[in-house]
């Protein structure tokens, strides 16, 4: 089986408790981007995982794929597979794109061998292999509450809207970025706001608690949203815990973005 795993942004991202088991609570709006990986699962003789594509830290054994395999097999009689991952999305980036890898991982193996895993059930299996991952079993817009397992679903229209994404390649690790960070609660009705509310009045309003440690200490990502906003983004802002920024532009108004050529920079119509 062929599956694309995709990206996602958060649009607004308020740490507001660290919890006793040393993780934060969180309020955010994600949002599933189509900026896509390959995946293929396919029956083998022997189960084995390569990936293709940017390189991935680490040793094959400890990637999410494998995790996610292993995960179900535990509970089911799954047969061996070799899975085949082509890596696109930046690493370490905020876009989730790991994530996304280990819950299309457990979608493919529940359609592929008819398990019948409903998607609550689903999205607890993806909780124990990382907090993005339960927002990837439905892919749909929501706001996101906990450590990013509570979900209630979110009317945002963007369509007439350019999506500009810009990664500097400077990785930052989530849990230095949530370490540096002193949670308090969100001074905002987030989905309310979103909802009432076109992207030309988010700018100075919604927020990603990451971006003040996190520019402190890569500079080149604060100066990517600037150059968004100095090319007419409508909002910008860091998606995550970085290191990619996004941009929104009205889709008729677009100007020459000028990065320099080691940048990975994407659009998309919305
Ligand atoms: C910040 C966010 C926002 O969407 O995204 P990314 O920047 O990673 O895309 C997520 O909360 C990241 O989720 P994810 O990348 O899956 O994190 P995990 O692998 O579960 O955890 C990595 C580390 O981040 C910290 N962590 C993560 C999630 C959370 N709600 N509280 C935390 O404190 C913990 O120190 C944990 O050990
Ligand atoms: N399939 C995978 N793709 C990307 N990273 C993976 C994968 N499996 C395990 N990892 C590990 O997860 C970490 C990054 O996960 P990812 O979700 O891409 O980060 P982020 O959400 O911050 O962009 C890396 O340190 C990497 O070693």
């Amino acid at each position: 089986m062929l599956t694309f795993p995709n990206a996602k942004i958060n649009i607004g991202l308020y740490v507001t408790n660290k919890r006793p088991d040393g993780f934060h609570d969180l309020l955010s709006c994600f949002v599933p981007v189509p900026w896509e990986e390959a995946l293929e699962i396919l029956p083998a003789e022997k189960t084995e995982f390569f990936s293709t594509g940017i390189p991935i830290p680490g040793n094959p054994e400890g990637n999410l794929c494998l995790k996610a395999y292993e995960l179900l097999r535990d509970d089911f009689d799954l047969p061996p597979v070799k899975i085949h991952l082509h890596k696109a999305i930046p690493i370490g980036a905020g876009l989730g794109g790991g994530s996304a890898d280990a819950t299309f991982t457990l979608k493919a193996l529940n359609e592929m061998f008819s398990l019948d895993i409903s998607d609550e059930k689903l999205e607890g299996y993806a909780s124990r292999l990382g907090s993005d991952c339960p927002f990837f079993v439905k892919n749909s817009a929501v706001i996101a509450e906990g450590t990013g397992n509570i979900f209630s679903p979110i009317e945002l229209d963007l369509s007439g809207y350019t999506l500009v994404m810009v990664n500097p390649g400077v990785h930052v690790s989530t849990a230095v970025a949530y370490s540096g960070i002193t949670p308090k609660p969100a001074n905002i009705d987030l989905a309310d706001f979103l909802q009432k509310n076109s992207p030309e009045k988010w700018r100075g309003v919604v927020r990603n608690d990451f971006e003040e440690g996190v520019f402190a200490k890569f500079p080149v990502i604060a100066e990517a949203k600037e150059n968004l906003y100095d090319s007419g983004a409508i909002y910008a802002a860091m998606s995550g815990s970085g290191a990619t920024v996004f941009g929104l532009f009205e889709s008729g108004n677009f100007p020459e973005l000028k990065f320099p050529e080691e940048y990975e920079v994407k659009s998309f119509e919305l």
